[in-house]
């Protein structure tokens, strides 16, 4: 499946275009996750809603994620990937599912020129876990409750910050299992082949990255790319096209892109909290009729940008990767 026939031209930019000066914002989220702090509570919440208003990035500390089990969860994808390509091929999906859980090569999906290869695990859905590897489905059945919470209490956060009724993003977004996990590999570059991952926006509602200490996460930001420096008490976080699209653009789903250092092998996993496929999506009444503003994007199905995002990945891949479609196809250009 999934047999990719044309590549994507683009020129390398080279690594030093990321700026050294800026850097994400960090947020500490202890007070939030401790009852009781109501001033710090407020505290939180008021810096992850600018953090995610201006930026769309942030990277939080003290988020009740235990650092040890992050980096256990890294360390077991990677030993999955260095496995040899036999066994890691048995593990490709059979039945095509969004997102499909199971492993994929670089050369079977995306672009000639990007370099990653993943691992997706989806519980509750198929899972081509690796055999006689017990301890890889340990792990990850043992994080992801803590991934679910964490982004959970995000959301709500967020939902209190934008003045939408109690519980209203819980409500709409009611279904845990579209949730996934992607480990993901990316060899070291050769030459000025550096493209791991081209810019792009992720489709969900909120994503986390663990990245190792080699880097190469990069996010745009007024134009400018700023790199996110590895730092294993951190967790990245960022805001997906659902929630720029329900704010009417006031939460910013920003671009970011993954670069590949010379001579170094990089591992990250990402964390996808995400909503049902069959959910209608469109700018929310508290965001455009109430306050006064045109939405910006008409209503669509979830399930549809996805098959329009993939498609594009897969077996439509324009000539471009600026080509490939993204949440600008159902704005409204006023
Ligand atoms: O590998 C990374 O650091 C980021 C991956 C990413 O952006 C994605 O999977 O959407
Ligand atoms: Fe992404």
């Amino acid at each position: 499946m999934h047999q990719k026939t044309r590549g994507v031209q683009i020129q390398p930019v080279p690594f030093e275009m990321a700026s050294k000066v800026i850097s994400l914002q960090t947020i500490d989220m202890s007070p939030y996750l401790r009852e009781g702090d109501e001033k710090g509570r407020k505290k939180v919440v008021e810096e992850i809603w600018k953090a995610s208003t201006e930026c769309g990035f942030f990277q939080a500390v003290n988020h009740g994620i235990p650092v040890e089990l992050l980096k256990k969860t890294r360390r077991i994808y990677r030993e999955f990937f260095d496995r040899p390509d036999e066994e890691k091929l048995k593990c490709v999906p059979q039945v095509d599912e969004r997102p499909s859980p199971g492993y994929f090569k670089s050369q079977q999906f995306g672009t000639k020129e990007g370099h990653e290869d993943f691992l997706t695990v989806a519980p509750g859905r198929l899972n081509v876990y690796p055999k006689d590897f017990p301890e890889f489905k340990q792990v990850l059945e043992e994080i992801f409750p803590y991934l679910v919470k964490l982004a959970s209490a995000i959301e709500e956060i967020i939902n209190s910050a934008s003045g939408l009724p109690p519980n209203f993003l819980k409500e709409y977004n009611d279904d845990r299992n579209s949730d996934f996990l992607l480990g993901l590999h990316y060899p070291a570059a050769e030459n000025l082949a550096n493209i791991g991952r081209y810019p792009h926006e992720d489709v969900n509602l909120i994503t986390f990255v663990y990245q190792d200490h080699v880097g190469g996460l990069q996010v745009l930001n007024n134009g400018q790319w700023i790199p996110v420096i590895p730092d294993d008490e951190k967790l990245v976080v960022n805001i997906g096209d659902i929630l720029q699209v329900l704010s009417n653009n006031r939460l910013k789903s920003a671009t970011h892109r993954v670069f590949r250092t010379e001579g170094t092998e990089r591992d990250s996993f990402a964390f996808f909290y995400s909503l049902k496929p069959d959910k209608w999506v469109e700018p929310l009444p508290q965001f455009t009729t109430e306050v006064g503003e045109p939405p910006k994007y008409r209503g669509f199905l979830y399930d549809d940008y996805m098959q329009l995002r993939q498609r594009d990945y897969t077996d439509n891949q324009p000539d471009k990767y600026e080509d490939i479609a993204r949440i600008t196809y159902y704005a409204i250009n006023t």
